[in-house]
C-alpha cells in the first residue's frame, strides 16, 4: 500500500515491567512498510508482550512506540485499532462460544466481539464471507465458534483480524497447534497473502523456524525479553544466534524459502 505510514512500527528502548519481573528490556525494532517480519524465541521470551506493545494494548514501562506514524500515549488508541489487525489466543478467549463464525468476522467491522445488531451492512457481510473463504473456512460461516477445532479458529480470527482492511497484520502464533497439512496450507495462504502489496505489512510470532512463511524478509529473535538479533532474516536466522536464542546448540538450515532447525 502506497498511502501506509513508513516505518510502519518504531519501537525505542522498550522496556515492559511487572513487579520484578522485566518482560521486555529496552526492545528497539522497526519495521518498513512492505517488509514482512517474524518473531522467534523460546516460551516466556516475551513475543507476545511485544505484540500487545505493537497493537497498542500495552503502554510500556519506559521507551517511545510509533505505531502507523503515530505515537502511543499522544494518540487516541480507539482510532488506531481498527487499522491493526490482530489475531492472538487471548482475543480468541474474548469472542462468545456460540457467536457464528460469520459474525465473529464481521463484528470486528464494529469493534466488538458477540453479534450486537440483527442487520450489518451487506458490503462488510460480502467482505467477511470473502475473508473466511480466503482462509480456507468458508463452508465453517454458520457454525458456532465453540464448536470449531483450534485450527479453524485460528482462521477464523485472521480472518476477523483482516476485516477492516487493516496496515498492520499482527499474528501471534497463527500456525500453533495445527496439524501438519493444516500448517502447510495455512503458510501457503500466508504466503500469498503476503505476496499482494495491498495486504497489511505483517508480523507474525512463532516458536518455529518451520512455520516461517515463505515470502518473509525480515526476523527478530528474543530471549529473556531481550533482542539477540534484528535484521533481514537470512543473516538474522543463522545457527549461532538461533541457538543463542533457544539455549541449545540448534542448526538451522534453508531451503526454498523455508526453514529447518534441529539440535546437534
Ligand atoms: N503480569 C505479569 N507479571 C509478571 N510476569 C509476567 C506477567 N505477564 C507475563 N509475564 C511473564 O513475562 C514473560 C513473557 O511473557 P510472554 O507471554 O510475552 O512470552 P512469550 O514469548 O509470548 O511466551 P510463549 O511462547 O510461552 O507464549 C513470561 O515469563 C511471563 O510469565
Amino acid at each position: 500500500m502506497s498511502d501506509v505510514p513508513d516505518p510502519v512500527l518504531d519501537l525505542s528502548a522498550v522496556t515492559v515491567r511487572r513487579g520484578v519481573s522485566v518482560l521486555l528490556d529496552s526492545v528497539s525494532l522497526t519495521v518498513g512498510a512492505g517488509e514482512r517480519w517474524v518473531v522467534l524465541g523460546p516460551n516466556g521470551a516475551g513475543k507476545s508482550t511485544l505484540l500487545s506493545v505493537a497493537a497498542g494494548r500495552l503502554f510500556p514501562t519506559s521507551g517511545t512506540v510509533g505505531i502507523l506514524g503515530e505515537r502511543l500515549g499522544r494518540v487516541d488508541v480507539f482510532e488506531l485499532r481498527p487499522r491493526i489487525g490482530l489475531a492472538s489466543t487471548a482475543l480468541a478467549g474474548a469472542v462468545p462460544r456460540q457467536e457464528k463464525v460469520r459474525d465473529v468476522v464481521v463484528t470486528a467491522a464494529y469493534g466488538v466481539t458477540g453479534r450486537w445488531r440483527e442487520e450489518y451492512d451487506p458490503d462488510d457481510e460480502a467482505r467477511a464471507a470473502h475473508l473466511l473463504a480466503l482462509l480456507g473456512v468458508a463452508h465453517l460461516a454458520e457454525r458456532t465458534f465453540g464448536t470449531l477445532s483450534d485450527g479453524e479458529r485460528k482462521r477464523t480470527q485472521i480472518a476477523r483480524a483482516l476485516m477492516t482492511d487493516p496496515e498492520l497484520l499482527l499474528l501471534d502464533e497463527p500456525a500453533g497447534g495445527l496439524d501438519l497439512g493444516g500448517r502447510e496450507d495455512l503458510l501457503r495462504r500466508l504466503t500469498a497473502l503476503a505476496a499482494d502489496p495491498d495486504a497489511p505489512t505483517p508480523v507474525m510470532v512463532t516458536h518455529h523456524v518451520e512455520e516461517i512463511p515463505v515470502g518473509t524478509t525480515h526476523a527478530l529473535l528474543l530471549r529473556g525479553g531481550r533482542v539477540v538479533a534484528a535484521g533481514p532474516v537470512e543473516p538474522t536466522l543463522t545457527s549461532a544466534q538461533l541457538s543463542d536464542t533457544f539455549g541449545l546448540a540448534l542448526e538451522v538450515s534453508a531451503r526454498a524459502g523455508r526453514y529447518t532447525a534441529r539440535a546437534l
